[in-house]
């Protein structure tokens, strides 16, 4: 296409002589006579080249050439002038006019300008073309994009670097350092690096705090920018927010453990991955489980995995304390509120202010403190005894059970309302026997912390009593694992636990069938309660130690078997 050009003259002879130098050498070529007839032609075509004079009338050149930058930015404008005035000349020049010729026009030199300024076009579209694209990949790529300088000052952060490394506009300008401040000391010395020496740099997920709810891992890299003599102008950080991959990897890989729980079984990867998913949400969660299976540790779990986990975790068991004692304690008091009373007290919610509180044993609290407990739930506020202005409480309710809470709900015991209140997220617990494929695990890691207690040098147990723990069926779960290893320990005087040094008890229940029927199991279990019993004189808390559970448990054993003296 034949290149576009302007001519600006009020002299007609001018415009006429123009023309012909111009279309000869194969331009096409417009006129305009005036400032507004030049304005029209503008509006109405793209022009490569305008050549314009400098004295139009009551207007000026400066004015067209204002005219044309402000609609065709990339074009440049050469002015005529009739008198070689070099003040106007160079003040055009300072607006941004490409060159001055002075009349009388000369052909060659007009050609000459012509094609200077048609090539400067060329490439300023060149420029401008490969600007639009760099900007445009620039805002749209998913990876973090910091352009620094030599000077380590922050030049350019496209969206995606402002979202993870939380920047807003004000940091351009600022040293890096200062505008990464919450980055990993790593990853500013890697930018650091590569302005010194030239050179790229890498580091492959690191951890970084920027964002003060979540962990987050980045790959970081760094090239050196250099200019068109290859001198270093400064550096570019490329970021890629590797969060998901990393935790999608995370929950697909096998975990032994997660914060003090141990097991690698099926069903403790599907517990690791619901706790993942719970740690951040504030969502009440009811843990339920037989005795032993680890509630509290869930529960601890739960809470140091979270965004509380460096604000308190209150425990209250709530079978522990007597109904008004326990009132008292998780919703406080004020002085004078009941006998005994006789200073204001907060109680155990306020304690967890912004943390979690952690109700164990929750199936036993009375009718009175559970609709005190709904209000919680319900409202997020709590009342001190004797007080009736409410205090605004943000904390997670972690609550655990092993008690069947449906069914205490079916005979009136539990409230029916609470009970859908705390199951919003229910996590069930397996019981031992259910997850056999964790024991060398476990035994293993009981093994590392009697032999630290203990100052012993066991290295393991032997195969009969690894096969018996696999036959057992382990009614007081984890619980009862550690009691039997404890008792082991203390017995054996050499490096592998053998089955003399495990409990008698639990002996004699080695060739009893362990696939037994429920029937034979509760029969079975009846057995080793009532031999617990007399072993120790009807001493329920020493029943119970040697029954590896706990005495709550036993408790309700006996009641369930209806056990007496
Ligand atoms: N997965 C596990 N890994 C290692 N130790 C465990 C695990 N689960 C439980 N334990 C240990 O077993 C014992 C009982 O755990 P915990 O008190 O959490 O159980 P629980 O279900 O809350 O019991 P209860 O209902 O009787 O209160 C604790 O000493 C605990 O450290």
């Amino acid at each position: 296409m034949k290149p576009k050009i302007l001519v600006i003259d009020d002299e007609k002879s001018l415009r006429f002589t123009f023309q012909r130098f111009l279309s000869d050498e194969g331009y096409e070529v417009d006129t305009a006579a005036d400032y507004q007839e030049a304005l029209l032609r503008i509006g109405q075509e793209c022009y490569d080249v305008v050549f314009s004079d400098i004295l139009l009338g009551d207007k000026t050149g400066i004015d067209v050439l204002r005219a044309i930058k402000e609609q065709i930015p990339l074009c440049p404008v050469i002015m005529v002038t009739g008198y070689p005035n070099i003040e106007t000349a160079s003040e055009a020049l300072r607006l941004g006019a490409f060159d001055y010729i002075s009349k009388p026009v000369v052909k060659k030199d007009l050609l000459q300008v012509a094609r200077a300024a048609i090539k400067y076009r060329h490439v300023a579209e060149e420029n401008e073309r490969n600007r639009i694209n760099l900007e445009a990949v620039f805002s749209s790529v998913g990876d973090g994009l910091i352009i620094v300088d030599q000077q380590g000052e922050l030049q350019r952060a496209n969206e995606a670097a402002q979202r993870i490394f939380q920047l807003d506009e004000e940091v351009l300008g600022q040293p890096y350092r200062e505008a990464l401040s919450n980055c990993s000391v790593r990853s500013c010395d890697l930018l650091q690096s590569t302005l010194e020496t030239g050179r790229q740099g890498q580091l492959e997920r690191i951890e970084c705090d920027h964002s003060p709810n979540s962990r987050q891992v980045l790959t970081l890299l760094t090239s050196p920018l250099v200019n068109a003599v290859g001198e270093a102008i400064g550096a570019v950080l490329v970021t890629r927010d590797e969060t998901r991959i990393d935790k999608l990897e995370r929950s697909l890989r096998k975990r032994h453990n997660f914060h003090k729980m141990v097991g690698a079984s099926n069903k403790m990867q599907e517990l690791y991955c619901l706790l993942d998913d719970l740690a951040d949400v504030p969502s009440t969660v009811l843990i339920t489980g037989e005795s032993g299976t680890g509630k509290e540790l869930v529960a601890e779990a739960l809470h140091k995995s979270g965004v509380r986990h460096n604000k308190p975790l209150v425990k209250v068991n709530c079978a522990a304390l007597s109904d008004t004692l326990l009132e008292s304690e998780l919703f406080g008091h004020v002085r004078g509120s009941f006998t005994g009373a006789v200073k204001d007290r907060i109680g155990r919610f306020q304690k967890a202010e912004g943390g979690t509180i952690f109700l164990d044993e929750i199936g036993d609290i009375s009718h009175k403190v559970q609709l005190r407990l709904l209000r919680v739930l319900q409202e997020r506020e709590i009342e001190r005894i004797g007080e009736s202005m409410p205090t605004k409480v943000d904390i997670r309710i972690v609550a655990a059970t092993n008690r069947n809470l449906a069914e205490m709900v079916r005979q009136g015991s539990f409230r029916e309302d609470l009970y859908y209140r705390l199951k919003v997220i229910t996590i069930p617990l397996p019981p031992l026997r259910e997850r056999k494929d964790d024991i060398p695990l476990l035994v293993e890691h009981m093994i590392d912390k009697l032999n630290g207690t203990m100052g012993k040098e066991v290295t393991g147990i032997s195969q009969e009593v690894a096969e018996f723990f696999q036959e057992y069926n382990w009614p007081g779960n984890i619980r009862e694992l550690e009691h039997v290893m404890e008792y082991a320990f203390v017995r054996c005087r050499q490096p592998v636990v053998a089955l003399g040094h495990l409990p008698e008890d639990l002996l004699a229940t080695k060739d009893q069938n362990s696939d037994a029927s429920p029937q034979v199991v509760e029969e079975d279990e009846v057995q080793s309660i009532c031999k617990a019993l007399e072993k120790t004189a009807w001493n329920k808390a020493k029943a119970a130690r040697l029954l590896g559970i706990d005495r709550k448990t036993l408790y309700r054993k006996l009641a369930k078997y209806e056990i007496d003296a």
